[in-house]
Formats: structure tokens, sequence, C-alpha cells
């Protein structure tokens, strides 16, 4: 296992045109470990999502610090990161996250080759990877483009694309929200899965479903106004939450007839 953790951010300050966005985030993701970001709408999860992948403004005024596997990247934007420092992602909209008009054989091979493999290995191990997300029939997975996958299909390609990058960490933004609750599912244990295999990458799951996140996540994060009320394990922010923000997120959900504690019972 890697000495170093797979994404580090330390008193992380972001601001937008003078408006204070972050306000000192801090967390840390060892290999394999799944933390879950959860918060209300515009608490700042998909900024601190940003400033891990280096996809922040050009004019964000950022203080503190972000490490992936390592590497201080804090001002690097993602492209000119080396490899091993960048962080994948997997969004909502796997639509706008693949290229409609190149075939999921290209948009897979090309990781596979850029570390390394020839041309015949990197097909093959795109084959395999697409076994690997539970896909049958991975030739022909090759040959269609992203609009000739189902949604759960989709994801699940994106998901074999995070692993062909070597990523040290997979940032989930809201994975599941545009499934079916049985894909859902899926996907949710197939992320636990693939961040439990020997070597796999740890996981920051960005969502507004406490339930989708106390399934899957070890440790959660509570955001409000930019800022970290409460840092601890799923199990004990689901059955003990201590911020009133915190018990907010967990009535809302129960009054939903979402009974997280169940799930620890
Ligand atoms: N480009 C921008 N310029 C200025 N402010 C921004 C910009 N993008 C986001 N914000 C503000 O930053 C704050 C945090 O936004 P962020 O997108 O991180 O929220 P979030 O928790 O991910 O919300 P949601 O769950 O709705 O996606 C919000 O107040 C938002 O209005």
């Amino acid at each position: 296992m890697s000495a170093y953790a797979a994404l580090s951010v330390q008193e992380l300050h972001v601001s937008l045109s003078g408006a204070a966005i972050l306000d000192g985030i801090s967390l840390e993701l060892m290999p394999g470990e799944r933390l879950a970001l959860l918060g209300e709408s515009g608490s700042g999860k998909s900024m601190t999502a940003l400033a891990a992948l280096g996809l922040l403004p050009s004019y964000a005024q950022v203080a503190g610090k972000v490490a992936v596997n390592g590497h201080d990247v804090t001002h690097e934007p993602a492209l000119s990161r080396p490899g091993p420092a960048r962080p994948a992602m997997v969004m909502q909209d796997t639509l706008a996250a693949l290229n409609p008009l190149a075939t999921i054989g290209y948009q897979l091979i090309q990781p596979l080759r850029r570390n390394g493999l020839g041309r015949v290995a990197a097909r093959v191990g795109a084959c395999d990877l697409i076994e690997r997300v539970g896909l049958r029939d991975p030739e022909q997975i090759l040959s269609r483009c992203s609009p000739q996958l189902s949604g759960g299909q989709r994801q699940r390609i994106c998901i074999a694309m995070a692993l062909a990058c070597k990523a040290p960490v997979i940032i989930a933004d809201e994975p599941t929200s545009a499934l079916d609750v049985i894909t859902q599912a899926q996907i949710l244990r197939l992320l636990r899965d693939v961040t439990t295999a020997p070597g796999g990458p740890a996981l920051l799951f960005i969502t507004h479903d406490l339930h989708a996140a106390a399934h899957l996540c070890d440790d959660a994060l509570i955001i409000d106004g930019g800022r970290v009320v409460e840092a601890a394990p799923m199990q004990r922010i689901v059955t003990a939450p201590q911020h009133a923000h915190t018990r907010r997120l967990i009535d809302s959900a129960a009054r939903c007839g979402i009974a997280c504690e169940r799930l620890y019972a």
C-alpha cells in the first residue's frame, strides 16, 4: 500500500471574485478508503472536488494545500499534473463525460496505451476492464459509441476508465442520481468492489443521498457554507449525529422515508 494519502486536503480556502466559497476544508483519504462528502446544495461539495481535480477557475484565489498521491498539486491545473497525481472523475451526466463521436474502445484503450501497454495488450486490458465492471460481450461494447449504451452501462464504462488511468482516487459526484434504483444499487456495489480490490483507488463520494452514502462509505464529512461541520465514521453520523446541521440532514432523509440507521441496526 502507498505510504501517501491518495488525497489530502489541508485547510483549503477558495474565494471567487472576492466571495469566500471554501473556508478551511480538510480531509484525508488513504488508498482504498471511501469518504462521503455530504451537504446541502451550495455548501461547497463540487468546489472541493474541482480543487482536488485541478479544475477551479483560473481566477480562483486558493490557500491551503491539496496533495494527490503525495504530490503537492495545490496550484497545478489538471492537465499540468503528472499522471499519478490526477484523480479520476465519475459524474452524474455520463453523456457529457464520454465523447459521443469516439468508440468506447478508443476512449478506454488510450489511457492504457499511455500507461505503457502495446496495441494488442491495451485491447486485451480494455476487454478485461469491461468484464471487471460487470459488462458482457466486451468486443461489442468496444465498438460502440456512448449514445448506443444505457445510462448504467455508460457509468460502468466511466468507472472502467478511472481504473484504466490507474487514478489513485476516484471523485464521484452524484454518480447514481440519473439511474433507476436497481442500477443505482449495482453501481454502488461496483464502486465498493473496485475500491476494496487490492491496490484499488480511494473514493470521494459526493452526494445528497444519505442512504447511498451509508451503504458505500466508511466515513463522512458534512459541510455547510464551505466549512466542515462534522467529520466522523458513517455509522456515527447516522446513529448519533452531533452537529445541528447533520441532524437536519438525517431528519430530512427520515422525512423522505429513508431510515439510514436501520443499516446499522
Ligand atoms: N463560478 C462561480 N463563481 C462564483 N461562485 C460560484 C461559482 N460556482 C459556484 N459558486 C458558488 O459556490 C458555492 C458552492 O457551490 P458548489 O457548486 O460547490 O455547491 P454544491 O455543494 O456542490 O451544490 P450542489 O449540491 O447543488 O451541486 C455556491 O454558493 C455557488 O453559488
